[in-house]
């Protein structure tokens, strides 16, 4: 079954509160940072925090996500050092901006691993693009490495660095979400959009997340758990769609059988597509827990 990755929860690494309790809310990931929530001054502590987190408390069965700070900083590479002897599920690299970044943070886990006696390959890798270069070597860093699971976007520093400001509509993302999305896809990776900082507009949440699954997303990182139900509601199937899923499949079932590949079912053409975007919405409706029989698959 198809893994869910709708919402992936930041969680400040210097906050025990948060660490603690960061799975009851049950985003499908959590990712704790070590990066920029995090001050200069408690770096070194809530690396500390989050290895004995990771160590000792059960986030039963939620993956588990670590943002390390960039190997061009004091942090990086003691963050992979703990983290790998910490074993998250996954380390999210932030500012990537080309394949090298992602080689570099891979022979470190690498030489980690062999070092902490861990299994190699164990420790899976996320990037998050956050400026132009990245944007423009998307599809270099999203095939950099077999670990690499997942592109995102970090637009708060992307717009920085783009000389704007985030707007409403998104217009000044739009090519960088089009560049991620469509280099994961490329790439048979999974594709992160950014956070949506206001968190009491929940209006205009609503609106991003639409529009973020429209453009191909698998989810969003988020950064308060009121984010969390708004997201999986919309990424879950509605039931007309479901019920629109299983007539295709059954249509083209049949027309199958007649030896044809094409059909028409409401007035519109039925073809392969169509089909596998049918069968999509129904891996989908299982994956988020939606009973559907066998036979009607
Ligand atoms: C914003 C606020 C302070 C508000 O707090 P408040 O307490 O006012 O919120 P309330 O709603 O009142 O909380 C109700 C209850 O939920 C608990 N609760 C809240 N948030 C929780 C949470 N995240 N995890 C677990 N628990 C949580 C809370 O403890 C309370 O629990 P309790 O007391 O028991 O009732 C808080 O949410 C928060 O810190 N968020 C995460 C911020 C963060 O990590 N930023 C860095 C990542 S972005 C970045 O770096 C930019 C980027 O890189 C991004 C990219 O990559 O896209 C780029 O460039 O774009
Ligand atoms: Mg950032």
């Amino acid at each position: 079954m198809e893994k869910l990755r709708r919402t992936m929860l930041y969680v400040p690494g210097n906050n025990a509160g948060m660490v603690k309790d960061a799975h009851i809310y049950r985003s499908d990931s959590v990712m704790f940072d070590l990066e920029d929530s995090v001050s200069l001054t408690e770096k070194d502590s809530a690396r500390l925090l989050i290895f004995n987190a990771l160590k000792t408390l059960d986030y039963e069965g939620i993956e588990t996500v670590v943002r390390i700070n960039g190997l061009d900083t004091p942090f990086g590479e003691d963050d992979i050092k703990a983290m790998v002897r910490a074993r998250p599920d996954i380390i999210r690299i932030p500012k990537a901006e080309t394949a090298d970044d992602i080689l570099e943070v891979e022979k470190l886990i690498e030489r980690e691993e062999k070092a902490a006696g861990v299994e190699p390959g164990t420790i899976k890798m996320m990037a998050a693009i956050e400026g132009p270069l990245g944007v423009i070597n998307a599809y270099q860093i999203a095939t950099a490495s077999r670990r690499l699971v997942g592109i995102a976007l970090g637009a708060e520093d992307y717009v920085t660095n783009m000389k704007t400001k985030r707007s409403p509509e998104g217009t000044e993302i739009l090519y960088a979400r089009s560049a991620i999305v469509t280099a994961a896809r490329a790439a048979g990776i999974y594709a992160l959009d950014t956070v949506y900082s206001d968190i009491n507009n929940e209006e205009g949440f609503i609106e991003e997340v639409k529009l973020i699954k429209q453009l191909g997303f698998d989810g969003k990182s988020v950064i308060s758990p009121r984010q969390i139900a708004p997201v999986h509601r919309i990424y879950t199937p509605e039931q007309k769609e479901i019920d629109f899923a299983v007539r295709v499949i059954a249509a083209i079932a049949e027309a199958e059988e007649k030896g044809s590949g094409v059909i028409s079912l409401d007035g519109k053409m039925v073809d392969k597509p169509i089909v596998d975007r049918a069968q999509r919405v129904l891996a989908m409706a299982k994956a988020s827990g939606i009973l559907i029989s066998e036979d009607e698959i």
